[in-house]
């Protein structure tokens, strides 16, 4: 993909990593008997595959799992009994992403570090992406994921469709990667129901955003068909 993406930066410093996992959501569109985050994507809970994918990457973060505070002894009830070892700091979730997000980084005391905000919902994420995001991040300060639009894109204006040119659109994934200073400063913000994400957040701060090249398997599970489309690209051949 053309700029301002960017996919290869060299290795990272010794600064420590932590990746803040946002399972937080209760999955109203999933509408599913327990919260998306827990339902089995070939056999193994979507939170679980998510984590390994940080796990497996060579930048090994300290894991900082948000997690609704009435599911904490669920999902230890889930470590037990599908034999899920991986050390991962436990935090209370909060009524809103953002607050989610915040409860995480509020746990992370270690200023000079690379924190990757990731949805526990994006199982799917890449090594490749997760690695690039921290060294992108350590050498921009920030670093978030996405992919150009494949369709066509229409915006209403005083109600008529007006064509966008779709080489200017970009849709947004995580992980969205962060010097931990500068995230924590602009987490200080008060609330605002414009911000979806973190890179909304850090913006509206004052800081320009810096994209890196995603994945159109990045898929975040939010309505049941997903769970079936992620199962299919899970099972195709592994992604790098
Ligand atoms: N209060 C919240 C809300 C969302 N999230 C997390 O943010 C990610 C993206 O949110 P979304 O897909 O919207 O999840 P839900 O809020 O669970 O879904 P819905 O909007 O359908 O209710 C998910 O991993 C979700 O668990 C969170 O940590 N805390
Ligand atoms: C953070 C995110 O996944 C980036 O695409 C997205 O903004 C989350 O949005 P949602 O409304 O919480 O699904």
């Amino acid at each position: 993909m053309s700029s301002p993406l960017t996919s290869h930066i060299s290795h990272l410093t010794s600064k420590k990593n932590y990746a803040v996992i946002v399972a937080g959501g209760s999955g109203t569109r999933m509408q599913s008997a327990v919260p998306k985050q827990f339902l089995l994507l070939n056999g193994l809970p979507v939170l679980m595959h998510t984590i390994r994918a940080f796990e497996q990457s060579w930048v090994t973060p300290t894991i900082v799992l948000v997690l609704p505070l009435t599911y904490h002894a669920y999902w230890q009830q889930l470590c037990d009994v599908h034999s899920f070892t991986t050390p991962h700091l436990l935090v209370a979730g909060g009524e809103t992403r953002f607050h989610s997000v915040k409860n995480g980084i509020d746990q992370i005391p270690d200023k000079d570090s690379l924190i990757a905000v990731h949805d526990a919902v994006r199982p799917l994420t890449s090594k490749q992406i997760i690695e690039t995001s921290y060294q992108y991040a350590e050498k921009h300060g920030n670093a978030v994921t996405a992919v150009k639009s494949r369709d066509s894109v229409r915006q209403l204006v005083n109600g008529k469709s007006v064509s966008l040119s779709r080489d200017q659109i970009y849709l947004i994934q995580t992980p969205q990667t962060f010097r931990a200073d500068l995230l924590k400063k602009a987490y200080e913000q008060p609330y605002s129901d414009k911000f979806t994400d973190d890179a909304s957040v850090m913006e509206q701060y004052g800081f320009e955003i810096h994209l890196i090249e995603g994945n159109h398997q990045n898929i975040k599970i939010t309505f049941p068909e997903d769970l079936i489309i992620a199962e299919l690209f899970l099972n195709k051949k592994p992604q790098a």
